[in-house]
């Protein structure tokens, strides 16, 4: 399971904080920007939840590009295997998503999406195990098929969020 999941499995505030670190240099960090605020307003909307960006402070949520040892127990692999992975909730480096920086990462179908691959990895830091609904966006293998719409998680409508 790649959700390194510690304890806790929920946040327990509504304003999570999140903050990007090193970037990969596949797109211009605008790009980056705007593929995770996108990510991350798929999970506001299917839930309670508020995202605030920070630039100097350390956040709820961590995001890096990274390659192979990284400063986790979870060093990556190089080009395609593991694209990425989160903490769920908690202190540190709970929360956190770390992203392959060995991949090539893209806004559109070519390389591995990051969009898709960040609202994945977002998932499991608000707490969220994987899915074998293939069509969910929490299940365990990249899809690049997968439109976004379709995609929606439908978790908190059904299980509701707090
Ligand atoms: C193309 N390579 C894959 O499909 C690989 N899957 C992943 O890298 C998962 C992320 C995808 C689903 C965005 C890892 N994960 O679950 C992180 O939370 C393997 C299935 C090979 C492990
Ligand atoms: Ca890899
Ligand atoms: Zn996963
Ligand atoms: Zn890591």
């Amino acid at each position: 399971d790649y959700s390194h999941n510690n304890r806790v499995n929920r946040w327990n505030k509504n304003v999570i904080t999140y903050n990007i670190g090193r970037y990969t240099s596949d797109l211009p960090h605008s790009t980056v920007d705007s593929l995770i605020e996108s990510a991350l307003s798929v999970w506001a909307r299917a839930s309670t939840l508020t995202f605030v960006r920070l630039r100097t402070q350390r956040a709820d949520i961590m995001v890096e590009f990274s390659t192979f040892e990284h400063g986790d127990a979870y060093p990556f692999d190089g080009s395609k295997g593991t694209l990425a992975h989160a903490f769920g909730p908690g202190e540190g480096i709970g929360g956190d998503a770390h992203f392959d920086d060995d991949e090539t990462w893209t806004a559109g179908s070519k390389g591995f999406n990051l969009y898709l691959v960040a609202a994945h990895e977002f998932g499991h830091s608000l707490g969220l195990r994987h899915s074998q609904n293939p069509e969910s966006l929490m299940y365990p293998t990249y899809k690049s098929s997968r439109s976004p719409k379709n995609s929606q998680p439908y978790y908190y409508s059904r299980h509701g969020w707090n």
